[in-house]
């Protein structure tokens, strides 16, 4: 019986020659009007309920039970909302207030008002695009110490990408917000309790639907509080560490106490770091990860695209390792993660609650509704992107650029996100640094789901085949200039977090 409302979801991928349509859900076909089927599709994956009319440039709405939901995909309205009308619109939808709110009290992700202004200034100056270099080391580093561990595993062995990049990506963001003494240890238990959460938390919220504008505090079950105490213990140590001053000067907690030292208004007491610290290792980890991961899986599927990017690897940097330097030149990596971020924007929809009544378009929205902006949906809207499912990097190449806010991965207005070239900058210097040395292969018949939970990931993971690259021979270097700091793959012996 209740298998009539689960339906399975049919997932389209196509590859022809220099042609490839990565894999996706196929066009929602149930008929009109069967909510339930739909809410419970939602609740298995958000990307599957989509018809072929919401790819289109439009508004449209839907009555869910009690509540409106507006679905905004066209470019103009959408600068009205998160720009012009921004103060209508800054907060986030109870769906996603919720499911976080247990794991990050008033962090900046979820908070809004007073509370958010206050962070979002200290946080974004924390994160900002000029610290980026400060940070570059860290992520070059990290990336080499990966790529020493790869290169011990015997050539042509399966491992499952996804995994590896989460490593990789909290590896990262863990030494830039924590400092370098974490431990592994410690850096397995802050990934592992935030996956854990993701696979525990409901983000429907049905409660919502069914009247309360608030929607209703998720139910805290033993295995969600297990992973919210093993992530609090850890990040609590941390901050005491700090605030004793034990910490790395570096890290990003330190340049928090330092900032709260100096403004004691902003009221950044212990509870406060660890909110803000697990914001910005949640948000910047999960996100990165998902970028790499699907990047590799489009590179596995499109060979020219990924003999293009050796060649340019190979051109830019000789043998020596890709560094922070080298990005101006690393035009096609730079293009695989633009357009990975367009086919699978990491964080797929942006859910929002109106705090006041308005009209959006020509239709009348009730104060605490809820609008969606579906980056799924508009980075494949056929109007704003020529064959917009098949996977082109070119189009942001040679200084094309998309149309105003038909390209948001990283949302825009006041709430953008703050890490965008933290982000950007890591996903293409760990591609190209690992890209150098190796290339993951997927079997033709391997099938890959795209899954919504609270990012957008591979349902089970992305198994592939480690191949091995032969070293590139200095011919091929012109014009590279080595730096000594990276150069070659040697990393000293006990200092890779990833060694068994
Ligand atoms: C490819 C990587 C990334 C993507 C695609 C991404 C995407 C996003 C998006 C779409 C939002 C807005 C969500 C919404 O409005 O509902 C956001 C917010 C945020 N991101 Fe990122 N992000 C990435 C990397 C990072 C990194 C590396 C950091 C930190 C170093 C970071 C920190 C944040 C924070 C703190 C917020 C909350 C901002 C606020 O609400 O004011 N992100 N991110």
């Amino acid at each position: 019986m209740l298998a009539r409302f689960m339906p399975q979801v049919e997932i389209v991928e196509r590859i022809s020659d220099h042609v490839l349509e990565p894999a996706h859900a196929a066009y929602y076909s149930a008929p009109p009007g069967q909510y339930l089927r739909l809410f419970m599709q939602a609740r298995k994956d958000f990307l599957s309920i989509w018809r072929r009319g919401d790819y289109r440039e439009r508004v449209s709405q839907i009555q869910l039970l009690g509540r409106q939901v507006v679905l905004v995909n066209s470019p103009d309205v959408i600068r009205d909302i998160l720009v012009k009308r921004r103060d209508n619109y800054e907060r986030k939808s109870p769906q996603m207030r919720r499911a976080l709110e247990y794991l990050l009290g008033d962090g900046l992700f979820i908070s809004d008002g007073p509370t958010w202004r206050q962070r979002r200034a200290l946080v974004s100056d924390i994160v900002h695009k000029d610290r980026v270099p400060a940070f570059s080391p860290i992520i070059e580093q990290t990336a080499l110490e990966m790529a020493h561990r790869w290169q011990r595993i015997p050539d042509r062995t399966t491992i499952d990408v996804l995994p590896e990049m989460a490593a990789l990506t909290a590896e990262i963001i863990s030494r830039s917000v924590f400092g370098r003494e974490l431990g592994d240890a410690s850096t397995t238990e802050v990934s592992d309790s935030f996956t854990q959460y993701q696979s525990l938390v409901d983000s429907t919220n049905p409660g919502y639907f069914l009247g309360f504008d608030e929607g209703l505090p998720m139910v805290r079950t033993p295995a969600l509080k297990r992973a919210v105490r093993r992530l609090h213990r850890v990040v609590d140590r941390i901050v005491e560490d700090h605030l004793a001053g034990r910490g790395s000067h570096n890290s990003m907690m330190e340049l928090l106490i330092r900032r709260q030292k100096r403004n004691p208004e902003l009221g950044l007491d212990a509870v406060a770091l660890r909110n803000e610290a697990a914001t910005i290792f949640m948000a910047g980890h999960e996100t990165t990860a998902a970028t790499l991961t699907w990047a590799w899986y489009l590179l596995a599927r499109a060979p020219w695209v990924e003999r293009a990017v050796h060649d340019e690897i190979a051109r830019v940097c000789g043998d020596r390792a890709p560094t922070l330097e080298d990005l101006p030149n690393l035009h096609w990596c730079q293009a695989v993660i633009d357009e990975t971020l367009r086919l699978y924007p990491p964080v797929p929809i942006l859910a929002r609650q109106n705090r006041e009544a308005d009209e959006i378009g020509d239709i009348r929205v009730p104060r605490g509704s809820l609008i969606l902006i579906v980056p799924w949906l508009l980075h494949r809207t056929e109007s704003l992107f020529e064959a917009p499912h098949e996977f082109r990097p070119e189009r942001f190449m040679d200084g094309r650029k998309p149309a105003p806010y038909s390209y948001i991965p990283f949302a825009s207005g006041p709430r953008v996100c703050p890490g965008q070239h933290f982000g950007l900058t890591e996903a293409v210097l760990c591609l190209a640094i690992l890209a150098q040395r190796f290339r993951l292969v997927l079997p033709p018949e391997q099938k890959v789901v795209p899954q919504c939970r609270l990012t957008l990931r591979p349902r089970d993971g992305l198994p592939a085949t480690l191949v091995h690259r032969p070293p590139v021979h200095a011919s091929a270097a012109s014009g590279a200039t080595p730096r000594e700091k990276t150069q070659g793959m040697d990393v000293p012996a006990g200092s890779c977090p990833f060694s068994a």
